[in-house]
């Protein structure tokens, strides 16, 4: 499957007449769900979830593969039929039953005690930054900080001491610094995981940020291994160059991916 010059139009109606053998793997932030300064307003843009329900049951998998928690995801897009996968895929919500990484959930001790550091550092508590907490992760989110350019650095030194004090990683994002347990488990296995379970033999992947580049590595990989792969990017002003640059097609904003969806609905 290669996008080249065809048109999202295009490529959707060629995925659409082979859709029992193709698996969606679409993130949630600024993908589904437009980008807002609040995390926990964040829902998908209008229409989306309407479609989702009809896309699983055409498609071999419709997965759902975000930095969000899974209940997050299934509370906020809850179409039936849907996979959703939490935590970079380390967290999945079947049938109602949250499963979590068990090397996750022995990390949780790690991940309380960067957080009580982060939240008594001056860079989080002078800055106006905000903590999500994710149970099995600490996220630094610096969108609604007044004066960003001032903090920002201080934020990310900050950020990388304490991650590194507490045996834990940086994920980065937009205006986001996520600390988590060093557990290998990316979007590319979660995309790997999807395929192989579904029986897919095509699969197209749709995301926005730095985290989703694993997931677009992982397409590139299953195409060597005989499954066809899309990679599309979902563009915005705040769009890493490299995601771009990796994507075979480019779609502009949740918009963009509404209409696209629809179309593979069609
Ligand atoms: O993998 P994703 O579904 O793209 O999730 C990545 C992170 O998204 C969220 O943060 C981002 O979206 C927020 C709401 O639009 C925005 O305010 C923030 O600046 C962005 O970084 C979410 O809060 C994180 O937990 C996700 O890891």
């Amino acid at each position: 499957m290669t996008a080249g010059t065809a048109t999202p139009e295009q490529v959707a109606r060629e995925l659409a007449g082979r859709a029992g053998e193709v698996a969606l793997g679409l993130d949630f932030d600024g993908t589904l769900s437009p980008v807002v300064d609040d995390p926990q307003a964040a829902r998908p843009l209008a229409g989306i979830v309407d479609l989702l329900g009809p896309l699983a049951d055409r498609f071999a998998a419709v997965a759902i593969i975000s930095g969000r928690p899974a209940p997050y995801l299934a509370e906020h897009v809850g179409a039936p039929g849907v996979r959703y996968l939490g935590l970079y895929g380390l967290q999945e919500v079947h049938e109602g039953e949250v499963r979590v990484d068990p090397r996750l959930a022995a990390a949780r001790a790690a991940v309380g005690a960067a957080a009580a550091a982060l939240r008594d550092s001056p860079a989080v508590r002078d800055s106006g930054a905000w903590l999500e907490d994710k149970e099995y992760s600490i996220a630094v989110h610096t969108r609604r900080v007044p004066d960003r350019d001032r903090w920002t650095d201080e934020i990310d030194r900050t950020a990388r001491r304490i991650a590194e004090e507490h045996g834990l990683e940086i994920v980065p994002g937009k205006m986001v610094w996520e600390l988590r347990p060093p557990v290998r488990g990316d979007k590319g296995d979660a995309v790997r995981r999807v395929v192989d379970e579904s029986g897919a033999r095509a699969v197209v992947v749709i995301g926005d940020d730095l985290g989703d580049l694993p997931a677009f590595a992982a397409v590139t990989e299953l195409a060597a291994a005989g499954v066809d792969g899309l990679r599309v990017a979902v563009r915005s002003a705040e769009s890493p160059p490299e995601l771009l640059a990796g994507a075979d097609l480019v779609l502009e904003g949740p918009e963009g991916v509404l209409e696209f969806l629809r179309r593979l609905a069609a």
